[in-house]
């Protein structure tokens, strides 16, 4: 009986540690992505979701650790150029043509891809059908992101990096986004999504990135207020320092019991 070896990750991140402005965002990230597989990234603002989708665009290189495709590593001549046809990218800036078409702003992309004739079924699939000759000018903010959705389907590349995805789409839209994944992945499609919205997307793997700036400010009002309010168990209900860190009351959350948080100190 032979052995057979498994086949090695797509993707592989080994031991990735990524700065930004100085400000440590990853920290000896260990990640294995196989054909078919997703990564749900997720994390308050500012933690570094767009920043770990630009550093697997090779926008950016990890400052510790390799990003590996097929076994090489992304950044290297040679291989960032063949890797970087790979990629899918879909962010907040969406590079519509106002003046042109929907349907120009799909085929547009599939015809600098090499490729031709699933740009009007990808429009039909997201809802845009009736659209498709109307200058995209007259689109709204969902149906821009479906027009972005088209794209995707029509360049039809194996990594997806969507920044994002399901903003500003309704009910039905999230559920067409959903579908499209799904779909890719049976393909043997790879999904990389930063998202603060639930996404429903089966068997993914979560990363959850820490916003470093959380501990440090959360020591801060520790300090600040704890010890003075230990004893009283009171508060406004807010604090300017807590509202204007979080939009909500850092103590009363974590500290006050709910019952005394509209009474004010005495
Ligand atoms: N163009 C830039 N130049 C320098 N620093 C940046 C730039 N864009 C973002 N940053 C910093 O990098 C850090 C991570 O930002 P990033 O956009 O990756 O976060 P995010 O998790 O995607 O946030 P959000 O949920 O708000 O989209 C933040 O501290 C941010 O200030």
């Amino acid at each position: 009986m032979s052995l057979r070896k498994p086949p090695p990750p797509r993707m592989l991140l080994n031991n990735v540690s990524c700065m930004r402005n100085a400000q440590q965002i990853l920290r000896n990230v260990n990640v294995s992505v196989h054909d078919g597989g997703a990564l749900m990234l997720t994390g308050a603002n500012g933690s570094g979701k767009t920043t770990f989708l630009r550093m697997l665009a090779g926008y950016s290189r990890p400052s510790a650790g390799e990003v590996l495709w097929n076994g090489h590593d992304i950044t290297q001549s040679g291989v960032f150029e063949q890797y970087r046809l790979q990629l899918n990218w879909l962010s907040l800036k969406n590079a519509i043509k106002e003046k042109y078409t929907v349907l120009d702003n799909v085929q547009l992309f599939e015809i600098l891809e090499g490729k031709y004739g699933k740009s009007e079924g990808a429009l039909q699939l997201m809802g845009l059908g009736r659209l498709m000759n109307e200058k995209a000018r007259m689109l709204s903010m969902g149906q821009r992101k479906r027009l972005q959705l088209a794209r995707l389907i029509a360049i039809d590349r194996p990594i997806w990096l969507l920044d994002e995805p399901s903003v500003a789409l309704d009910a039905e839209g999230v559920k067409l986004l959903e579908y499209i994944i799904a779909e890719h992945r049976k393909n043997g499609g790879i999904v990389f999504v930063a998202t603060h919205l639930p996404i429903e997307i089966e068997d993914a793997m979560y990363l959850r990135l820490e916003d470093a700036g959380y501990a440090v400010r959360a020591w801060v009002l520790e300090l600040l207020f704890h010890s003075e309010i230990e004893g009283r168990h009171k508060c406004w209900g807010f604090c300017p320092l807590c509202t204007m860190l979080y939009g909500r009351c850092y103590l009363e959350s974590t500290i006050l019991p709910a019952s005394s948080t509209t009474e004010g100190f005495t």
